[in-house]
């Protein structure tokens, strides 16, 4: 299948897993429906004894016509033939009924165990594996799960009936009989062989989708950014190309399983065949009844019905395990920051202390080196530097969103490792350069950051926040649709909106990702009457950007390639006409009112 596998991997997450591994896993899922299972197989078992039953009565009733043709015989086989039949629905209806549900519950926890196993991951993985294509295993690899599942109690029921024909057509004539079952084996063995195959294509067919939906997810998310820099040919070339291979592999998959019919059918033919003829010569000789001769030309359509839809069941139930198999290694990936503890601090201080830190995302590319820094709780930290200094990798440590590979870092003197990550997360407030809203409305956003908030609370963050000023430019208050991903407001208004979130979560350490992109004098007056609400009293840690925040820092870390170069307050570093001095000249200045207002001097 080297043709098929060519130039498409798996995920390095992905594992493989004995079939027996994969059947305990699906066991495991199907536990709790131990007594909905049980009335089913029950249901199954009679389903199949009726459906068994039914030829076989009618196979009696040639045989009993040949003999006796009065009415009360008429009504007698017709009622019976009813009989059987209506009970062969009713079973088969309570059956149907009792393990869709049983399959549908199993893929409820099945989708809420991969949805738990996403909100689990942490930061490293969604680095390295697109957010599309873990959303299409936790959506399309589930649902082709739970077909399979469906699918496969169907086959187990099919399987029940051709075994209880066959033994009853082992006491009507055990040499048909044995022919019957002689094709058995080489429909298995070409199963079988079929089996690794669609195993491997299917499994490939939906990496393939998996790679499209991505594609067109990160398209999608990036369209601004694509439209300004006319990207819009370029984009549809790259889709067009996964487009293409995704259809090569959806054509080689296709050619794979419909190969497979023609052939069973023609094996089937053979079969039949054979059966006819020496049905009707035991017929001629008087060693089988008509009506038995009908049985087993019955028969031939049962027996090989299921037989022949084994292959395609087959590669249905590969189509399913590899699908779980998917499923079960997102469930399993292992995430790199792991808890050894679950320590809950109560208060949390917000004293917070590096020691002898390294930290890099990737083996050969260290961003922090032996890193030391002590911070106090309430205490404003500024983290300055030029770009790709370290300054959010520090933030994100802290967060605990990466796992450091050495040193400790402490959370008022316990090693952040041995926390609850949940309530010392709840502790943590972070605001982001581009913060992210939720559809829904203001208010919803803000009440974010505590759901059980009254109206009244999230009315007075929102107040709290720049005055309170900012609402009146909303066009319905707190009640305004921010739109996708906060798209109705502006940058400013955005801010301001994840300030008030903070807020009301009330936390004892806030991160903020200071925004680069500059917003009018107002909004910015008011995002800076909000963050000294929000500073105040909290251990704060500021990546930064605006030369006001800076210099209300307690004091400013200036970093370079991951190592602090200097540390003071903006007098004293600009005294030290160091790496800040410099940072300052080209980069903070320009902010400062006596440069602004020398220039306006200029310019007049
Ligand atoms: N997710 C990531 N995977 C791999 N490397 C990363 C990742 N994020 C950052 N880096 C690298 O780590 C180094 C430090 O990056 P960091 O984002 O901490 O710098 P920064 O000072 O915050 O920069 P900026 O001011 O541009 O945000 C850089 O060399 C960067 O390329």
């Amino acid at each position: 299948m080297g043709f098929i596998m060519d130039g498409l991997d798996a995920e390095a997450y992905d594992r493989t897993y004995t079939d027996g591994q994969l059947l305990r896993r699906i066991m495991h899922y199907f536990s709790p429906q131990r007594r909905a299972m049980a009335i089913a197989a029950g249901a199954i078992f009679l389903n199949a004894v009726l459906d068994t039953a039914l030829p076989i009565f009618v196979s009696i009733s040639i045989d009993q016509l040949q003999i006796d043709r009065s009415l009360s015989t008429f009504i007698y086989l017709a009622v019976g033939l009813s009989l059987i039949a209506t009970l062969a629905w009713v079973f088969n209806a309570v059956r149907q009924q009792l393990s869709s549900r049983a399959v549908g519950d199993v893929v409820l926890a099945l989708r809420e165990d991969a949805c738990d196993a996403v909100l689990e991951r942490d930061m490293s993985f969604y680095d390295t594996f697109q957010s599309g294509k873990v959303v299409s295993r936790v959506n399309s690899d589930t649902q082709a799960f739970s077909q399979v599942m469906t699918l496969t109690l169907d086959l187990l029921s099919r399987l029940l009936l051709v075994s209880l024909l066959i033994g009853y057509l082992f006491t009507i004539d055990v040499k048909l009989t044995f022919t019957l079952l002689g094709f058995a084996p080489i429909i298995f063995l070409f199963a079988l062989a079929f089996r690794k195959i669609a195993r491997r294509t299917i499994t490939q067919s939906r990496r393939m989708t998996a790679t499209v939906s991505s594609h067109i997810q990160e398209t999608v998310s990036g369209i601004g950014v694509a439209k300004t820099f006319r990207q819009e040919p370029v984009i549809y070339s790259e889709f067009h190309e996964v487009n293409e291979k995704s259809r090569s592999v959806n054509q080689k998959t296709r050619f794979v399983f419909s190969s497979i019919f023609p052939l069973m059918n023609g094996l089937a033919g053979i079969g039949t065949a054979l059966l006819v003829y020496w049905g009707a010569v035991s017929v001629n000789t008087e060693s089988l009844s008509i009506g038995d001769w009908f049985l087993f030309v019955q028969g031939l359509t049962m027996f090989w019905f299921p037989l022949t839809s084994i292959a395609s069941f087959w590669s249905q139930f590969q189509l399913g395990l590899a699908a779980g198999e998917r499923v079960f290694a997102l469930i399993d990936a292992e995430s790199n920051v792991v808890q050894n503890n679950n320590r809950k601090l109560m208060p949390v201080h917000g004293r917070i202390n590096f020691k002898q830190v390294n930290f890099s995302y990737t083996p050969d590319e260290p961003v922090l080196g032996n890193f030391s820094l002590e911070i106090q709780p309430g205490e404003t930290i500024a983290l300055v530097g030029h770009t790709g200094s370290g300054k959010s990798s520090i933030a994100k440590l802290i967060a605990r969103f990466y796992e450091f590979q050495h040193g400790t870092i402490e959370i008022d003197g316990v090693d952040i490792r041995e926390l609850d990550l949940g309530d010392y997360r709840s502790q943590l407030g972070i605001v982001t350069q581009t913060p992210f809203l939720f559809d829904g409305n203001v208010r919803e956003n803000i009440r974010y950051g505590k759901p059980d908030a009254s109206d009244e609370e999230v009315q007075t963050v929102a107040r709290l926040v720049g005055g309170g000023d900012w609402l009146g430019s909303l066009p319905n208050g707190l009640d305004t649709d921010v739109g996708e991903r906060g798209g109705n407001l502006s940058l400013g208004q955005r801010q301001l909106v994840a300030l008030a979130r903070v807020l009301l979560q009330n936390p004892a350490i806030v991160i903020l990702d200071e925004a680069t992109a500059s917003i009018d004098p107002l909004t910015e007056a008011l995002i800076q009457e909000g963050l000294d609400v929000i500073l105040k009293d909290r251990t704060a840690i500021v990546i930064a950007h605006r030369l006001s925040t800076v210099r209300h820092a307690d004091r400013i870390i200036v970093l370079r390639k991951g190592e602090i170069i200097e540390t003071g307050s903006h007098e004293g570093l600009l005294d030290q006409a160091g790496h800040y001095a410099e940072l300052y000249n080209t980069y903070f200045r320009h902010q400062s009112l006596e440069y602004i207002e020398s220039g306006a001097k200029d310019e007049l």
